[in-house]
């Protein structure tokens, strides 16, 4: 797992160290991290006669690139620096000048020309900005940012020094005018928006930097789960277990207008593992599930969580009263329960004043119906635009109104819970992007729940956001297998699942962070 700690816990974390007198170290470690990629992505043999751009502003990012650029200027690179404030680094500045470095001031030069001075450089350093900026850049820089961004060449290797600047490093919203970088060297622990939509995109690749400031796990903030987390994390059965021991599913989906749905999210779960999965509906829909997998039993009885929603028409009053009467009924035992497309309509506000015990619940909601549910519980604020442009905002506010785990569905997924770290998982290819892949990952979420959630801390609401979390990676990682570069249908995903976790049980395809669909360049 990628941890990632906000800019005020880790400055929290580092002024014991500043107190003693260790920032300067701390500095050269940042620096030395950032040289050391650089080398290695202009491929060690070609530093010497390169060329190199460091944007450098007035704070210690600023001060971090320029100790870099004098490490690159010693190796032989030729060296730039753009001076982008008003003021600079002081050791930093004399490094540089000392290496050899030419110092050039954006004020003095022109946000063109310097412009220019970054459209010719093999590599690009972004020490504009760090966790001490406000979101957004500010003029000329952001000038010099909105010339150079078009001109760049598919070989610029550009690298951001802690975060690209201009991101809102807390929310993850990034404006148009932001650094993309191919990669992000950060220091400490990872930062929200480095892992949140939409900033993670203009974040590239993210090595996150041991420097020697401890931070808490408890304190994080943001987090995303590695492929090789599924082997902690899945629920495997033991040799004494029987169908009722690994875990039932309970699952109302599907209508006459979309019997499909239920196929597809009983699809999802089955491919999981669950011991057993109970659909309810309509005779209609039961037989099509039925037909497509003989061994779903049709009719209540008794589960361990309980799928809600796929395909549900909220018209439909037989279909809504079954959800009704299922999650009151969960509500008196605290069975933990899935909430996704139609059934989002039974979902109130934890405020409200209806005398109701709720389950612990997982919404699915993708941007759409996020803005339904949030203007159905009286949110005036909520738009389609907001929430696409901060996707994590908007799922926090939703878990907090709704007291639950809200899982936005999206090219990267956020999972919230009302206290505690929010998740974001970017693994799934854009030929996800079709029908009926929602139906599947909510039978991927509920069956990962009625499998993992046998014990009384399994339902709490963190134990939820990490099956939530798991849910979306595998479901992300079958996708990226079933598609292999190519299109993909949604029953295609359910049918890659079992390859896939036997995979990662066993161990095989550790791959670390990054290295699917977050890796390599920056969305230009
Ligand atoms: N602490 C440590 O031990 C270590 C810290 N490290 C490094 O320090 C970085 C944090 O450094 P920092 O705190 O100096 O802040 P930083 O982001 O460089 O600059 C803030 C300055 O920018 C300005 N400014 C603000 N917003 C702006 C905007 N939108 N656009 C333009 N300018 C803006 C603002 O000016 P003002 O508003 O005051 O006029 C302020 O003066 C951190 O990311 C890491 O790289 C590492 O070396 C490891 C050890
Ligand atoms: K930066």
């Amino acid at each position: 797992m990628i941890r990632a700690w906000t800019p005020k816990d880790i400055r929290a974390a580092e002024q014991p160290l500043l107190d003693a007198g260790h920032g300067p170290p701390l500095m050269a470690r940042a620096a030395a991290a950032v040289a050391a990629v650089c080398v290695r992505e202009l491929d060690a043999g070609h530093v010497y006669g390169s060329r190199v751009a460091i944007l450098a502003g007035k704070g210690n990012n600023g001060g971090d690139a320029l100790y870099a650029g004098a490490h690159l200027a010693r190796r032989g690179a030729r060296v730039d620096v753009v001076l982008t404030a008003d003021d600079a680094h002081q050791g930093g500045l004399a490094a540089a000048r000392a290496s050899g470095a030419r110092i050039h001031r954006l004020d003095d030069r022109g946000a063109s020309r310097a412009a220019e001075l970054l459209r010719i450089a093999d590599a690009v350093l972004d020490g504009i900005v760090g966790t001490g900026a406000r979101p957004g850049l500010r003029s000329p820089v952001r000038e010099l940012v909105a010339n150079w961004t078009p001109a760049r060449s598919e070989r610029q290797i550009v690298i951001a020094v802690d975060m690209p600047s201009g991101i809102d490093v807390d929310t993850g919203e990034a404006s148009d005018d932001c650094v993309r970088a191919d990669c992000t060297v950060t220091f400490a622990g990872a930062k929200p928006g480095l892992l949140l939509p939409p900033a993670a995109g203009c974040a590239g690749n993210v090595e996150v930097v041991d420097i020697g400031v401890p931070l808490a796990d408890e304190t994080t903030a943001t987090a995303r789960l590695n492929p090789s987390d599924i082997a902690g994390r899945w629920p495997v059965p033991g040799p004494h277990d029987h169908k009722y021991t690994r875990g039932v599913l309970g699952i109302v989906a599907g209508s006459s207008g979309y019997p499909g749905a239920a196929v597809l999210a009983t699809g999802g779960s089955r491919a999981c593992g669950v011991g057993m999965i109970r659909y309810v509906g309509s005779d209609h829909v039961a037989r099509a599930v039925n037909a497509a997998y003989p061994e779903v039993v049709p009719g209540n009885g008794r589960v361990q969580a309980w799928l809600f929603g796929p395909g549900i028409d909220p018209a439909d009053d037989d279909r809504m009263s079954d959800v009704r009467r299922y999650l009151a009924e969960a509500g008196d035992t605290q069975l933990p329960c899935v909430l996704d497309a139609g059934a989002l309509a039974a979902v109130e506000a934890a405020d409200s004043a209806v005398q109701r015990t709720d389950p612990p619940m997982i919404l699915t909601p993708h941007a759409g119906e996020l803005v339904a549910l949030m203007t159905r519980l009286g949110d005036t604020d909520v738009s389609r635009s907001a929430v696409e442009a901060a996707p994590a905002v908007w799922a926090q506010r939703a878990a907090r109104r709704t007291d639950a785990v809200v899982v936005l569905k999206g090219p990267v997924t956020v999972i919230a819970q009302p206290h505690g770290p929010t998740y974001a998982q970017g693994e799934a290819p854009s030929w996800l992007a079709t029908a009926g892949a929602g139906d599947v990952l909510a039978g991927i979420i509920g069956a990962i729940t009625a499998t993992s959630s046998e014990t009384a801390t399994g339902k709490s609401l963190p134990a939820l956001a990490g099956y939530a979390a798991l849910g979306v990676m595998t479901h992300g990682l079958a996708a990226g297998r079933a598609s292999g570069g190519g299109p993909i249908a949604a029953g295609d995903i359910a049918a890659a699942l079992p390859a896939v976790i036997a995979d990662h049980l066993a161990g095989a395809d550790r791959r670390p962070v990054g290295e699917h669909s977050t890796r390599g360049r920056a969305q230009r």
